[in-house]
């Protein structure tokens, strides 16, 4: 074999390696993608057998006997149970006892309402804490579902000064963005509901 045959060889050998590698990199790349491709599909299978679990759970759990407000059902599915489902994964029932849901009288209280009978099928151990009530339809209803599961509401006097050292898990649904007065007597004594001046 002359010179020129050689290089031509040489030639011929580092072209048939360069689409080698260019093969086993689109090869890579084609892997890669498929791989997420799996993923995004076993996540996106995941959450919607959660949600499947979750969504068959609470209508087996809707009382039989309690005259529900026609809101309740749409009030029950959106804000609140999205906020309870992140609470449930975080906050595991068997680490967390005991636990409070303190609800104030507007709108954020309403949500607070919804939330212990997701909680309570979901064995969560509740006490409630509602000290301003609203006599509107939609929260007297909500309380008699709360009271059909028997998940008991303690009066103000029955609260202890300090919350955090009676209960694993508070829920503050006690004021949203309506909130007025002074804020800083609540937040001061956290722990004492006795200083906010819903009281
Ligand atoms: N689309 C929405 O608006 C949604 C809002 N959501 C949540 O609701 C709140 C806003 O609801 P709103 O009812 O306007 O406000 P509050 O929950 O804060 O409650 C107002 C009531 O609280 C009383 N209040 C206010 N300050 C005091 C105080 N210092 N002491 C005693 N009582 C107080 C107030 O009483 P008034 O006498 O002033 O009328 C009202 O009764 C928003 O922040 C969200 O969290 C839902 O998620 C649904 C969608």
């Amino acid at each position: 074999m002359g010179w020129k045959d050689e290089v031509a060889f040489d030639a011929i050998v580092k072209q048939n390696k360069n689409q080698q590698a260019d093969e086993m990199e689109i090869e890579e790349d084609q892997q890669a993608e498929e791989m997420e491709k799996e993923i995004e599909e076993a996540t996106a299978r995941t959450k919607a057998a959660l949600e499947k679990i979750v969504n068959v759970r609470l209508s087996v759990a809707q009382p039989k006997n309690v005259l529900l407000h026609p809101l309740i059902p749409s009030l029950s599915s959106t804000n609140p149970l999205s906020n309870q489902q992140r609470l449930i994964q975080v906050y595991k029932s068997i680490e967390y006892n005991l636990n409070l849901v303190l609800c104030g009288p507007g709108n954020n209280g309403g949500d607070g309402l919804v939330a212990p009978r997701h909680l309570y099928h979901f064995g969560y151990k509740l006490f409630v804490g509602y000290p301003k009530r609203t006599p509107k339809t939609l929260y007297t209803g909500l309380v008699t579902q709360l009271e059909s599961l028997s998940i008991p509401f303690l009066l103000v006097e029955e609260l202890p000064q300090n919350l955090a050292d009676d209960f694993d898990l508070i829920v503050d649904a006690m004021f949203g963005f309506s909130f007025h007065g002074k804020l800083g007597l609540y937040i001061h004594h956290k722990g004492s509901v006795y200083k906010c001046n819903l009281f």
